[in-house]
Parts: structure tokens; sequence; C-alpha cells
């Protein structure tokens, strides 16, 4: 049985809207109804380097935001763009390089009672009982055992968890540990909880459930926590939970864009303000890869653009679905998304590879191949590879440039050394390294140039060195 806090209640025989145990609800709190006018998150300045060498890569760049109580807000940005690492530095698990936070006008510099987290591993004490996993904080401050058992106990109770108290997180199914994670957080009435992509590693329908329960608490006023911050790479997600929405770049992380959500609650996925939302966060997620240099710029412009490691499988894989019915050529992002149930990340990665590679142009939640493109969709293989390696020379600087060095030296082979060491004068070491994978893969497909992984050096077959 799926024990929600609706049908919780519903068995109770209490209407919706009751007033929650009283530890963990605030009567009458109205969300969005703000108690105070002072944030109460406020970020200024952070900056981040993991490493504390100068020209390592800056992670974070003088971010600036603002969590109002009563407010949810999502940090909405692709992998790598500095999202957990912010939540990490305002929950105070993680020091800034510079700037500065405040929760409820306190500077954080280590972790802070005001703060509550919730996991996307749920990060449950896998020893422990369920109201032992949710007493965790309270006992670590100190709190009385009898006020810590009664307080545990509403915050099962509220989250849907009653009659599993003394169930081990084993016995549970991924939902209800993560309500076990929800309880652990709530329990403590913090200021602001932080949420670090709590739904993604729960199936769809579970997810659904889990996030719909904790909005319907959040909007009767069920809950004692002062404001919501979201993590979160699924702009679905956020657009359905939150009033405001950061949507963060990449290297560094910078907050870019920020969006009102005033979509009446419940928000209904399917209705088409929802729908042009979310089309309008995708065009804004859309960065455009740096053009490849005309000749008249310098090789070490060329040789600073990364490249994802996207195998021409996928490549031609979406090719072949924007070319054929219906889309014909052109096609919306969110709604491929959801029929190739691709994450957001995923797709654009894909859709903007081929954009860096002169085949589709993206443009707000768009994709359109260009004419090589369909031509490649349609071709046989031949055609197909000699098309790819067309625009592999043309527009990625590195595979001319690895080309040339190979075409110049008599034994036509260099060691990936060579190009790996030049790149990182450019780039991270992972980068460099992911760089040059997705170049190996498309050059062996594309047949330009070759790649021996035992001896770790490219070169060049007979008919490449023409
Ligand atoms: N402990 C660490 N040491 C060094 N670099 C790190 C560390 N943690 C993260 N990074 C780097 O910082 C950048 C931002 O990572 P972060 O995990 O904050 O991004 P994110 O937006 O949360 O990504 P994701 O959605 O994939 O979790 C990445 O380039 C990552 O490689």
């Amino acid at each position: 049985m799926n024990l929600t806090p609706k049908s919780l209640r519903a068995a109770m025989g209490t209407p919706l809207g009751v007033t929650a145990p009283a530890d963990l609800a605030t009567a009458g709190v109205a969300p969005r109804t703000p108690s105070s006018n002072a944030p109460i998150l406020t970020v200024r300045g952070v900056s981040k380097r993991y490493d504390a060498d100068p020209d390592s890569p800056l992670v974070l760049d003088k971010v600036d935001m603002t969590v109002d109580r009563r407010e949810i807000v999502a940090l909405l940005g692709r992998s790598g763009s500095g999202k957990s690492t912010l939540l990490r530095i305002i929950a105070g698990l993680l020091s800034s390089t510079s700037g500065q936070v405040s929760v409820a006008g306190k500077p954080v510099s280590g972790p802070a009672n005001d703060v509550a987290m919730v996991f996307q591993s749920f990060a449950l004490f896998p020893w422990l009982t369920v109201l032992e996993n949710v007493q965790v904080g309270l006992e670590a401050r100190g709190v009385p055992p009898a006020e810590m058992r009664r307080r545990a106990l509403a915050a099962i109770d509220l989250i849907g968890l009653d009659g599993f108290e003394n169930a081990y997180p084993r016995e549970l199914s991924g939902g209800m540990r993560q309500r076990v994670g929800f309880a652990r957080a709530l329990v403590l009435d913090p200021g602001i909880l932080l949420l670090d992509e709590p739904f993604s590693a729960l199936d769809v329908l579970t997810a659904e459930t889990v996030r719909t329960d904790f909005l319907d608490l959040w909007a009767d006023g069920h809950l004692a926590i002062g404001a919501v911050l979201l993590v979160t790479h699924n702009i679905e997600e956020a657009v359905q939970m939150c009033d405001r929405i950061l949507v963060m770049s990449s290297n560094p992380g910078r907050v870019a864009a920020e969006i009102e959500v005033t979509l009446p609650h419940p928000r209904v996925r399917t209705d088409p303000a929802f729908r042009q939302m979310v089309d309008h966060i995708y065009g804004l997620m859309t960065r455009r890869p740096k053009a490849a240099p005309g000749p008249a710029e310098t090789l070490a412009a060329g040789l600073s653009l990364q490249l994802p490691h996207v195998s021409t499988n996928v490549l031609a894989g979406l090719m072949e679905l924007v070319d054929g019915a219906p889309h014909n050529g052109v096609a919306d992002l969110p709604v491929i998304s959801s029929a190739l149930q691709m994450s957001t990340d995923d797709l654009l990665k894909v859709a903007e590879t081929l954009q860096m590679l002169g085949f589709a142009e993206v443009v707000e939640g768009d994709i359109r191949l260009s004419a090589p493109a369909r031509q490649f969709a349609q071709a046989e293989l031949d055609v197909r590879k000699r098309l790819f390696a067309d625009h592999l020379l043309q527009r990625i600087p590195l595979a001319g440039h690895i080309r040339r060095v190979l075409q110049e030296r008599p034994n036509h082979r260099a060691p990936r050394a060579r190009f790996e060491t030049e790149l990182e004068d450019y780039m991270s070491e992972t980068a460099a390294d992911e760089t040059l994978k997705a170049m190996i893969s498309w050059a062996r497909y594309a047949e330009v140039f070759a790649y021996d992984g035992d001896t770790e050096q490219f070169h060049l077959d007979a008919e490449e060195e023409a």
C-alpha cells in the first residue's frame, strides 16, 4: 500500500487542511506570505575553485542570489554548472573561495542549524530504524529523548510513513526511503530546506507522488520551514514546483537568468502555458557553443573548444529521428526528450554536438537540421562517413590540427600525450581527456586518422596519408 500523506489523512478520517502535528506545523502559514522583508538566504559574490592554484578551474564565479521566506526557488543548470557546489557552500559543508552566505541574517561558516538538506541518494543509516534515522539530527542538537521521539513521530506521520517507525531502510521502497530523508530534514524545522535532486533517483511515478505530496503539505501550510531551495536539472520539475527559477550557466557557474513562475497551482504539465515556459527555459539553457574559429583566428582559440564525448551512433540516431516524419527536419526538444525518455541534459548535449559539427541549429527549444544533416540521415554508410569527415575537418580545429601533425611527421605517428598536454593549456585534465576521447571516436568513424589504444598513438592509415 502506498501511504501518502493524503491517503493517510483520509484513512484517519481527517479532512485535508487540518492542522498538522504541533511541532511541524505553523498553523495558518500561507505560502508566499512574507513574515519578514529580509530574505532567509543571501548569497553575495560567491566564487569557488576546488584547487588553491589561481589557474585552476573556476567552478562558481561571483554568484549572487537570494531566497525570500515562503519561496520555493530552483537552481536549474546543466551537469557541471556548479549547482551542488553552491548548495554545499550554502549548507556550510564546503567553504567558498570568496564571497559570503547568510541564512536568517547569520553568516554561514560551517553546518548551520537553520539549514537542512535532502540528498539524491537518501543518505540513510542502514543500521538505524526509520525512527532512529529521523531522530539523528535532533540527537546531534541535544534535544531531550522524550521530545526527540515526539517530534520524530510527528514528522514520520506527516510524511506518510506512520506504521513504519521500526522498519529498517532495506525494508522500504525507494519512495519510502526518500520520505524518511524528507522527515529527517523537516523534523529540524529549518529556516531553509535544501533539496539536492531529491527525486532523480526515483522512478517517474514514485517521483511524481513524492513531489506532489510535498507540494500539498507546503501549500496547506503544514511545513514549518521558511523556504526551499531545489537543485535540479529537470526543467519540468522546476516549473511544477517553484516560484522562481535561477538558470545557471557553466564554465564557470553563474546565475545566467531568473524566471518568475506565476502559474497557479496545481500546475498541469500539459497546460499550454506550462509547455510554453518549459520551451522558453529550454531556449535559455541552450547555449550556442563557440563557433569554430575562421582561418584568420589562431589555432589556440580552436584548441580551447571542448568536445563532448557523444558517440556517432547517438548523433546519427538523433539526425534520423528529426529528419523523419512527423518532424521532417525540425523538432521540439521537450517533445523528443519525453518520447526518448532522455534527460534534458543528455539531449541538449547531443543536440549541441550536432550544432558544433554544423549539422543542426538549436534555437529556443527547437532543433533544426541543416541540409547536410538531412542528406546524412538518408544516406548510405560511405556517404555518411564522407559528410562526417568534411564537417569534422571544417568545424573542429583539433581534428585538422592532429591530421596536419600526422601528415608532417615522416612516420605519420604521434603520441596522444602530445595533444593532451597541448589541450591542458586551455582546459582541465578531465575536459582534455573527454575531448580526446570524442576526437578519437569521431575520427575513427570518419576515417580521417586512426588511433592505437595499446601504444596510445595517433597515426594515419595508407589512404589517410593522402
Ligand atoms: N571535490 C571536487 N574537486 C574538484 N572538482 C570538483 C569537485 N566537485 C565538483 N567538482 C567540479 O566542479 C564542477 C561543478 O560540479 P557540481 O557537482 O557542483 O555541478 P552540478 O551542476 O551539481 O553537476 P551535476 O548536475 O552533474 O551534479 C564540475 O566541473 C566538477 O567536476
